[in-house]
């Protein structure tokens, strides 16, 4: 692509990582003999979320822009303002009835249930599908494609989804 350009967005949400086993599957070689590690992303817990945008294209428009900022902001802003303070829960996680139950209740609890454990490779993936979406839908994938999504889940820790443009 002959140019990019790269929208950052904050949100803040919950999530926990029912799926986190650190006694086995990739890595746990490295902690053999050691202290049983924590699976602490077990828990329910926040993060302070970034998400980067990277779109690209061959072509500039008439306003010798790939896409105008403001309309990357637009085409995230509702999803953005529904995921921020959101709990982000897999509706396989064992504990998603119970939760949903809970904000049924009390009304505090705002749920954004997902069909992936919501790490911060498959929320990259989620975020990258919702716009590749957005972009089909008015017409503009031909000329405008989601590059890359970033997203940081600590200040160091952060997963990059690429779709197929690599
Ligand atoms: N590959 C992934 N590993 C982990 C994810 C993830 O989404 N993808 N998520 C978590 C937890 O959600 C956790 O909050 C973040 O993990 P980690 O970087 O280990 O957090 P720390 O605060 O402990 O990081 P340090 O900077 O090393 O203190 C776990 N793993």
């Amino acid at each position: 692509m002959k140019w990019q350009i790269s929208k950052v967005f904050r949100f803040e949400a919950g999530h926990r990582v029912w799926k986190q086993n650190l006694t086995y599957g990739r890595g746990a070689d490295f902690t053999i003999g050691k202290e049983i590690p924590v699976n602490k992303c077990v828990n329910l817990h926040g993060h302070s979320y970034v998400l980067e945008v990277v779109l690209g294209s061959d072509t500039l428009s008439e306003q010798d822009m790939v896409i105008d900022f403001y309309h990357v902001k637009n085409a995230l802003k509702e999803l953005i303002d529904t995921i921020d303070h959101s709990f982000i829960i897999d509706k396989a996680d064992p504990m998603y009835p119970e939760l949903k139950e809970l904000a049924e209740k009390y009304g505090a609890l705002k749920l954004f249930p997902v069909d992936f454990c919501p790490t911060a490779e498959a929320l990259a993936k989620f975020f990258y599908d919702f716009l590749e979406d957005k972009l089909r839908a008015v017409g503009l994938l031909e000329e405008v494609k989601v590059i890359k999504v970033v997203l940081w889940e600590t200040a160091t820790s952060k997963a990059e989804y690429y779709g197929n443009v690599l």
